[in-house]
Order: C-alpha cells, then structure tokens, then sequence
C-alpha cells in the first residue's frame, strides 16, 4: 500500500475531481477548472519525480482527470487505475509526449493531451542562446572572470566561431525546429540546411525572402536546402540543432559513427530530448576533440549526466530549461487545464475556449 500524498485542494466542494501531480505557474489554470465545477488537488509533495505508485494513492478512488508531467510513467497501471476512478481525461504538462503510452490510454478509454504552441518561441530561444554561448565560449569566460584570472586583454583569448555565413543544421524542424532555424537565420545571416520527415514550405519560403531582402539591400543573401539524409545536415553544418520527437527513429540519432563525421569545430545542441544522443559517444567525442562544442538542456538519463560529462568545459548543460518563461510555463498550464475539461466534458462553454486547446 503507497503512502498518502501530501496535497493543496481549491474548491472543495467542486463536482469534479481533478489532480494536478504538480504546482504549477499561475493562477489561471486553477481558476478555469474552478469555474466547470472542479475541485482541484494538487500535489504538494516535496520529491520531484513522483512514482507511479505515488501518483495510483493521489488518483484514488474517484478521479475525473489528471496533470501530470514528462517526469512520470504515464503507462498500462496508471491508465487502468485512472480509469478505475472513472477519469477520462490526462494532460502531459509538455509537448513531447514519449512518457505516455498512447495505446493504454486508448486502451483504458483515456484521452490524451499535451500542450504544444505555446512554448516553441521559448524552446527555440533556449537552443539559439545554447548555440551562441557554446560559439562564443560564454559559459568558460565567465567561470575565468570569477576565478579573478582576468589580467589583460589578448589577442587569443576566449576566441571562437562567428556565425555570421556559417550554415545552421536542423534535424527535425517542425514547430521549434523551424523557429529556431528563422532566429539563426534573420538573426546571424546563417545558411540553412534541414532534415525532417516532411518539407518545411513556411520555412523555406522565409527563408527565400530573406535571402531576397538581403539582396536588395546590397547583402550576401541567405540560401536553404532540405538535405535528403540527416547524414548530410552532419557533414556539411557549423551549428547543428536537433528538435525531433523521441521515439523508435530518433533513439540515438547521434551516435559515435555520426559524431565522426561532424565538422571538428562544429557545435551540436540539444533540446529535444536526451536519448536522441548516444551521450557515453558524446563524451568520448568531446574528450577527442576539444573544439567541438555542444549545449544541452537534455540528457540521456535524467536528472543523471554521463561520467565525464561534466568535467568537460567545451560542453554548456543546463536543467531542462528550455521552455522556462514565465509566460509560456503559465500558458502549458492553462492548455493542460482546458485539455483535462474538454477531455472530460466538463466545459460548458466551449466554443470560448476551444481554439486554445490541443489534443495528440
Ligand atoms: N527541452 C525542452 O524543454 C523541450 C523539449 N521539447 C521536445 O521537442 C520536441 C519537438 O517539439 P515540436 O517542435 O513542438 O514538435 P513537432 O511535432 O512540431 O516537430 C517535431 C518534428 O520532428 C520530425 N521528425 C520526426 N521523426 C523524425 C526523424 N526520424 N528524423 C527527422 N525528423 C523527424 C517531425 O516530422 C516534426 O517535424 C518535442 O517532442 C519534445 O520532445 C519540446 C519543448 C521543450
Ligand atoms: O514540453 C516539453 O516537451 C518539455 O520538455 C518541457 O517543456
């Protein structure tokens, strides 16, 4: 028997219960399930990754939907208990979705959402500051001023790339991957080459009138060109992103053979999600060549690093930051909230939120 979860309940005399395995940012969430009639509990526990036994003892015995996060196991024990306690609705707090098993959900009558749109600005800027940082040694400069080792300007200190005609690769440019792709392309005049499953026509499209505009105003132009293998975006970019979903395709997308056939300098960053790299390759690949960089918000075994890792100073790591604005944080919350509510039925006026809602 799991112990009892330590939980915050808003209105509680509400009709239907609904279970946020988190707090989260903002008040609005709360107050759009308050307002269908929603006793809202939220879990106040004081470890991070809840098991899934932790999140059967907060689902009960009767329980209309859930919020829950990419941090849990949202598999065949948790949809079968959710639905024990008559829920119908889950929301991930996220756009990538491969902690959820989609077929148990179907399975058990479950519907499932996930909250994409409102964090691909934020995600795409994280990944465009992780690319200038590791460019421009921005993470070791600082940690050398700190260190009180500054004494003079020199002519070789702290150099590194500038990007400005360097090609910027995407591998997987959908929604983050193509405004990421614009930011380095308006923002540094960098070439792009891309591969994704399918042709990303706005993109190219901007980028043709970019490279137009630039033209026209006396300027070398930008260029596109959709690759026809991932292998080509490796071999021939300065600044490789990744941004695919994590599954059966992209498990270890960028192992050790990959890696070696990467420019020497080149920097790769990371803020899909960890496994797409073969991180123990990764860190043997950076030990070998110390000017190849990379930037990484996500990491093969969370919250673990691989051995090495952080020893290495031509990698920047951060903790799974990317989409962490205050506005698009508030805005996953809210879309987590009105998935959980159209999920379940329990809205009564739809049509005034239905354009905001996301489903899988
Ligand atoms: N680090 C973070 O905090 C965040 C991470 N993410 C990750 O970013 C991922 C992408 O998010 P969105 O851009 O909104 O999704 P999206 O669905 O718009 O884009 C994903 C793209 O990957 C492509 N793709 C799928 N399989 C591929 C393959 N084998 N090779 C090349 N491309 C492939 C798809 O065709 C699609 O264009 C999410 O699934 C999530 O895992 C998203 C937000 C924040
Ligand atoms: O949304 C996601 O998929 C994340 O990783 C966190 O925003």
């Amino acid at each position: 028997m799991a112990k009892p979860v330590s939980i915050e309940v808003w209105n509680p005399s509400g009709k239907y219960r609904v279970v946020s395995t988190k707090s989260m940012p903002g008040t609005r969430w709360i107050n759009l399930l308050i307002a269908q009639d929603c006793r809202v509990e939220i879990c106040t526990e004081k470890k991070t990754i809840l098991s899934v036994e932790d999140i059967v003892a907060l689902i009960g015995d009767k329980c209309d939907g859930v919020i829950g996060q990419l941090t849990e196991d949202w598999g065949e024990t948790l949809f079968a208990a959710l639905s024990r306690a008559g829920g119908k609705a889950f929301s991930n707090m996220a756009v990538g979705y491969n902690n959820v098993d989609v077929n148990a959900a179907n399975k058990y009558g479950v519907a499932v959402g996930n909250t994409p749109g409102v964090l691909t600005e934020t995600t795409a800027e994280l990944a465009a500051s992780l690319s200038l940082a590791a460019a421009r040694r921005i993470v070791e400069a600082d940690e050398f001023m700190r260190a009180g080792l500054y004494d003079g300007w020199l002519p070789y200190l702290f150099v590194g790339n500038l990007l400005k005609g360097q090609t910027v690769g995407v591998i997987g440019a959908g929604r983050i991957g193509s405004a990421y792709a614009r930011m380095m392309v308006e923002g540094f005049k960098m070439n792009l080459i891309y591969y994704d499953l399918y042709q990303a026509t706005r993109l190219e499209k901007f980028v043709t009138a970019y490279g137009a505009f630039l033209q026209a105003n006396g300027e070398q132009p930008v260029t596109w060109k959709r690759a026809s293998s991932m292998d080509e975006v490796l071999r021939e970019a300065d600044v490789i992103s990744l941004h695919p979903v994590l599954d059966k395709t992209t498990y270890h997308l960028i192992n050790k053979e990959r890696l070696s056939t990467m420019k020497k300098e080149a920097i790769l960053v990371n803020c899909s999600r960890g496994p797409v790299v073969d991180e123990v390759a990764l860190v043997e690949h950076l030990k070998q060549n110390p000017k190849f960089r990379v930037g990484l918000d996500v990491f093969e075994d969370e919250p673990y690093m691989k051995p090495g890792l952080a020893e290495l100073k031509n990698a920047i790591v951060v903790p799974h930051i990317a989409s962490a604005s205050k506005w698009t944080r508030e805005g996953m919350a809210t879309l987590a909230a009105l998935n959980v509510l159209v999920c379940q039925d329990l809205i009564i006026e739809l049509h005034l939120i239905l354009d905001q809602v996301q489903f899988i």
